[in-house]
């Protein structure tokens, strides 16, 4: 369904870069159907271009009707500016993708075309590698053979999830910022790794692949992440003094705050939104 249809990124950054990586490295699609813009950063495009052989095009290079599939990937600050210059140069029926955390297709669809066609998508930036958890909700006049082509290409960069725009905030607290929680702790197992006697590059290694093995047991195996934490904990074992520390210092409810303070930091870009309709 993508075979010949061309993709261009708005927006040059961390997201877009690993969303690129993953699409070219999938070969979903050719790379010369991967198109990247942005506001003025030309060095940035050229970086792109060479690194992952896609066409990087200045805003005034764009040639709007060759594009099947914009990705919005600018800051949700910049998010009026960009849908005011695109609107004159695309069709309702030409699908937006949009990473933008907290920016909901009603938003988009009252200032772009009647009938815009609009998805919302939150990824995250383990696209890189094709191992991102990404959820997609279709705007309102989204047709399904649109839908079915994001899915396709979302799905060259990790497993896709198609859910309530409702459940978008609480997706991004987990999943869009998710990566962040797990490299933070990293740091700290680097840290005590190093401080007890190992060296950083192998407390890195380590870590990363305990973090691994328990992330591929709980996708792999029936069991829920209780029962396979119960059958790493020992009565009065190492695992036991672990927890209990972890308990003691707060560490379930950190994680759980994590989440809803990005949760709520998603829904509050959502409400500070300029209100009026400005068509
Ligand atoms: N980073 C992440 O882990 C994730 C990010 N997201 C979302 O992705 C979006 C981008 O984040 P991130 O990549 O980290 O941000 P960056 O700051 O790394 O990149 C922002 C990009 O937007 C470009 N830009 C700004 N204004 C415009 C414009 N008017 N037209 C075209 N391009 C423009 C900038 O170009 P220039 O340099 O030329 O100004 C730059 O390339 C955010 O909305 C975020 O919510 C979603 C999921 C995960
Ligand atoms: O921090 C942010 O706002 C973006 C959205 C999800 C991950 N990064």
């Amino acid at each position: 369904m993508l075979a010949n249809k061309t993709i261009a990124f708005l927006g040059a950054g961390s997201m877009a870069e690993a969303m690129i990586s993953g699409i070219v490295e999938s070969k979903t699609v050719r790379n010369d159907q991967v198109i990247v813009s942005n506001r003025c950063n030309e060095d940035r495009l050229i970086e792109l271009s060479n690194r992952y052989g896609i066409r990087g095009q200045k805003r005034d290079e764009l040639n709007f009707e060759e594009v099947d599939i914009f990705v919005l990937a600018m800051k949700p600050k910049d998010i009026d500016n960009v849908l005011s210059s695109i609107k004159g140069d695309i069709r309702a029926d030409q699908v937006v993708l949009s990473v933008l955390a907290g920016i909901p297709t009603a938003y988009m669809e009252d200032r772009l075309n009647d009938n815009q066609q609009v998805i919302r998508v939150m990824p995250n930036t383990s696209s890189m590698i094709g191992e991102s958890a990404t959820a997609m909700s279709p705007g309102k006049h989204t047709g399904m053979d649109n839908v079915m082509d994001a899915k396709e290409l979302l799905k060259s960069i990790g497993e896709v999830y198609i859910i309530e725009e409702a459940q978008m905030d609480i997706f991004t607290g987990i999943a869009g910022s998710g990566p962040a929680y797990f490299y933070y702790l990293m740091e700290h197992i680097e840290k005590v790794g190093k401080e007890n006697g190992l060296d950083i590059e192998q407390a890195r290694k380590i870590g990363a692949q305990t973090i691994l093995g328990a992330a591929k047991m709980m996708m792999t195996q029936e069991e829920a992440p209780e029962e396979l934490r119960k059958k790493v904990t020992s009565p009065n074992g190492t695992t036991q003094a672990g927890l209990e520390a972890l308990k003691e210092y707060g560490g379930g409810e950190a994680i759980s705050q994590a989440v809803k303070g990005a949760a709520k930091r998603s829904k509050e870009i959502s409400e500070k939104l300029e209100k009026v309709t400005i068509k």
